[in-house]
């Protein structure tokens, strides 16, 4: 009988699942967008049993779709948007308050006056992040600090914390296993990425009970077996990894200095650094890459808020497009964007910023602007903060980035792609498949039940489907890249902090 792994991709917008076969083809693909809410001017929810409802019902539809029932799946793979916080009742498996969303802002203020109070440097050399509502130790201390009663409930051992991963193996195995994967812990501001475990003086200072606290685990191992009724017979969860670190490793980038940027909601630079924990003193993060055959991996990770949420509000919130790919005719009825800098800093500034009050601006509109100048000026604020985020990483490592490898929804996209090849002056590589978050998911599972023998066996499957070289002059590249500085030094001269 066939076998095949089943990957299970809980993104920002949308829960997919994706059926794989061994030579790394999809089989059946099933997606499902949810609801997002925003309850007040900052503040970015998702409803837990949303989550799990839609991810369940992808997995029961992708699964059908290619025909198969539990017994043909060899074991499944687990990749979700990181930091997003959930917290739940451990004996009725009910959440106490809905998931605070990774874009989420309302624990800025907090964070600005940990900063004031304590050594950044020390937080940073424990996890490897930087002070932000980001990441999720703030917002599990805001859920223990006003839900009612939690606080106590935690305290006497009745609640569990996760993040997403955590949330859908909790269900997968009906409240049997409650686990993470190192590259998950490693968002949290809450793990020590040096020693690797939960770190003690983090938890007092954030005021974490650690009976909370899933048990961490690799990246590539068996958790556990499912208990649901979606599929006939029990399969094997043997891979979780956040989806950023999913990517690196969907797009092979398993060796140091390879580096691949996704263009989802957001936009997330991860280069590979290796075994060695480094910890640069630029606003580059550090990070967990994954954790496999007994081996950490680390990386250097940049992250932007919003890259192709910004296509998603000319589409939902100024109705200049029907739909995203619209973007992209609209943006090339023009040569430029006609003097046009947008800076969608709709939540925030991440790197190398790391703004939580920063809000968008748009400036150098005339009477001839157009709605294909405002178009173009949006991709060429993703392009322009992924030049940023770069040229971060190149100091941080010390050494140029010789190409990009690229993936997500947005590098659909031509114009953008090739633009940003022009003003990275760097090569920029789409491969034939684009959902590597998903497949980089599939290959841990895949590794943890000998599906697939070793990397070396995967790494074949990995090809370029275009390859888009920087053509730009560069005195043009260089002209284009001041007028960005000088956008966001007005947005950080109009912001507060
Ligand atoms: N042709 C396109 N040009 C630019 N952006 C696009 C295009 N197609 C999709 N997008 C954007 O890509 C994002 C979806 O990508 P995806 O990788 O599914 O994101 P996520 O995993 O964050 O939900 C959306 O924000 C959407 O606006
Ligand atoms: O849902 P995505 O793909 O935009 O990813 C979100 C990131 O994991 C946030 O850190």
């Amino acid at each position: 009988m066939n076998k095949y792994i089943l990957s299970l991709d809980q993104g920002t917008t949308s829960s997919r699942a994706i059926v794989f076969d061994q030579a790394g083809n999809v089989v059946s693909l099933a997606q499902k967008e949810f609801t997002q809410h925003f309850p007040q001017a900052g503040w970015v929810e998702h409803d837990p049993r949303e989550i799990w409802s839609t991810q369940a019902g992808v997995a029961a539809e992708a699964t059908v779709k290619a025909g198969l029932n539990g017994t043909n799946i060899a074991a499944i793979g687990i990749t979700n948007q990181r930091e997003t916080t959930i917290v739940w009742n451990r004996a009725t498996g009910q959440p106490v308050y809905n998931a605070i969303v990774w874009q989420d802002r309302r624990t800025a203020e907090y964070c600005n006056h940990l900063r004031e109070t304590h050594r950044e440097d020390l937080i940073r050399q424990k996890t490897g992040l930087v002070i932000d509502a980001y990441f999720s130790a703030t917002k599990i201390r805001w859920i223990l600090d006003n839900v009612p009663g939690a606080r106590e409930q935690a305290e006497a051992g009745e609640l569990a914390f996760g993040t997403v991963d955590t949330w859908l193996v909790w269900n997968l195995t009906r409240g049997v296993v409650h686990v993470t994967d190192v590259s998950n812990a490693s968002r949290t501001l809450l793990f020590n990425i040096q020693t690797l475990d939960w770190d003690d003086d983090l938890l007092e200072l954030f005021t974490i009970p650690r009976s909370m606290l899933p048990q961490v685990k690799a990246s590539s191992e068996v958790y556990g077996e499912t208990k649901t009724t979606i599929f006939a017979s029990k399969v094997p969860i043997a891979g979780i990894a956040g989806d950023q670190q999913a990517a690196l490793f969907g797009q092979m980038c398993v060796e140091p200095g390879m580096v691949k940027n996704t263009y989802g909601t957001g936009c997330f630079m991860l280069m590979n650094i290796g075994t060695q924990c480094l910890m640069p003193s630029d606003n580059v993060l550090t990070t967990v890459a994954w954790k496999v055959g007994g081996q950490v991996n680390y990386a250097f990770e940049g992250s932007i808020f919003i890259a192709g949420a910004v296509v998603q509000w000319l589409r939902d919130g100024l109705g200049i497009i029907r739909s995203s790919s619209e973007v992209e005719t609209l943006a090339a009825q023009v040569e430029d964007s006609g003097g046009v800098s947008f800076v969608p800093a709709f939540t925030g500034l991440g790197t190398p910023h790391w703004n939580p009050y920063a809000t968008g601006m748009m400036i150098g509109m005339t009477r001839g602007t157009k709605a294909a100048h405002i178009a173009r000026a949006s991709l060429e604020a993703i392009a322009y903060q992924t030049v940023e985020v770069l040229r971060a990483m190149e100091a941080a490592a010390g050494r140029p980035v010789k190409e990009l490898r690229v993936d997500g929804g947005a590098t659909a996209n031509n114009l953008l792609m090739q633009f940003q090849a022009d003003v990275l002056q760097t090569k920029v590589i789409r491969p034939t498949f684009t959902e590597t978050t998903a497949l980089g998911a599939a290959y841990l599972a895949g590794l943890a039940v000998g599906y697939w023998k070793d990397i070396d066996e995967i790494k074949r499957f990995w090809k370029a489907e275009r390859v888009f070289e920087p053509t730009m002059a560069p005195e043009k590249v260089a002209e284009g890249f001041a007028r960005w500085q000088r956008a966001i030094r007005t947005v950080l001269a109009w912001t507060r902090m």
